[in-house]
């Protein structure tokens, strides 16, 4: 039995690691995973096409979850392969994107319907991709707001400490993403520094729940800056002419929205610095079988 299910991976508009409340947008790149089920194995094995060292236990866990859940005794054991256009740890919700795909190509390969009149809706698919994440140590708060924007497409709003849905929005916009070198796990980041910024974060949670997503998108990324020790000077290159600027997630990742012609003149500076800078667009669809 085989299923096959791609995901997008996202920009922050406020991180939850200072108060348990966070924001993303979903962007058009992708995490597909490949997952076989079968009945004489003996446990879960993963792989990841471009990195063949990678920590595979979140996508195991997605996998054991799902059958756990929704499959039957016959089934002892399965594969996942995950391939994937964003890079891993670097900001751009990655984990999300490979714990959403891989819960839906294991229902896929059950046969379990998605969505209204499924056996479950979308937000529950997601919710079970979070409690892998929690399991596998890869996430501080569960990260439902990542997950949530991935799953559902667009802009969301989450209580993460609940798995609770705020708000979704569908927002049209063009990306900036520069992405350096380096990689940031959000498993190590110094969550103390970040509870320090909780009342900056409590503005930018209404700022967000108002709708004004691109202010607070900036405010949290000078926040998160200075919080985790990233420099905010893409920001300032950014600035003032961008609708919203922001450390993407845990970093090194930067995102900028705005007008296509802004964004190329900011291409243009970010460009000049190590790693990769690349023009994309919100995705408002989600997460969907292939
Ligand atoms: N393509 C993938 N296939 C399988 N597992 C993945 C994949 N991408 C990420 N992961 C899992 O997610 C972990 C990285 O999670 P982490 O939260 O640090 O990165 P991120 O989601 O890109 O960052 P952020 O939460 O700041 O956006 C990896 O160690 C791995 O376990
Ligand atoms: O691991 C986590 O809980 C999180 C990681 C980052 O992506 C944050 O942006 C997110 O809000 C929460």
């Amino acid at each position: 039995m085989q299923g096959q299910a791609e995901a997008p991976a996202a920009g922050t508009v406020l991180n939850a690691l200072a108060n348990g409340f966070g924001s993303a947008f979903a962007i058009d790149a992708y995490t597909t995973a490949t997952v076989t089920l079968t009945t004489d194995g003996d446990g879960y094995t993963g792989e990841v096409a471009e990195a063949p060292d990678a920590d595979t236990t979140l996508v195991e866990r997605c996998v054991a979850l799902v059958v756990s859940e929704f499959g039957t005794d016959e089934m002892t054991g399965g594969h996942v392969r995950t391939e994937s256009e964003v890079p891993m740890a670097g900001g751009l919700k990655s984990s999300s994107a490979a714990a959403n795909a891989t819960v839906l190509a294991t229902l896929d390969a059950l046969g379990v319907p998605v969505g209204a009149g499924g056996a479950l809706d979308r937000v529950d698919a997601c919710r079970l991709g979070v409690r892998a994440a929690r399991d596998a140590g890869v996430t501080v708060t569960g990260a439902f707001d990542d997950a949530s924007a991935s799953m559902l497409g667009g802009v969301t709003v989450t209580d993460n400490s609940a798995d609770e849905l705020l708000a979704r929005d569908e927002v049209d916009w063009d990306v900036l993403v520069y992405t350096p070198d380096e990689r940031a796990f959000s498993a190590d980041a110094d969550v103390s520094r970040c509870e320090r910024i909780a009342p900056v974060a409590d503005e930018v949670r209404e700022m967000a729940l108002d709708g004004r997503y691109g202010r607070a998108m900036t405010v949290n990324g000078f926040a998160f800056c200075a919080a985790l020790g990233f420099p905010a000077e893409p920001m300032v290159e950014a600035l003032p002419d961008v609708a919203g600027v922001s450390l993407s997630g845990t970093g090194p990742s930067f995102t900028a929205v705005g007008e296509r012609d802004v964004l190329e003149r900011v291409r243009a500076d970010w460009a000049e610095r190590e790693g990769h800078t690349w023009l994309t667009t919100t995705q408002t669809e989600g997460a969907r079988t292939t």
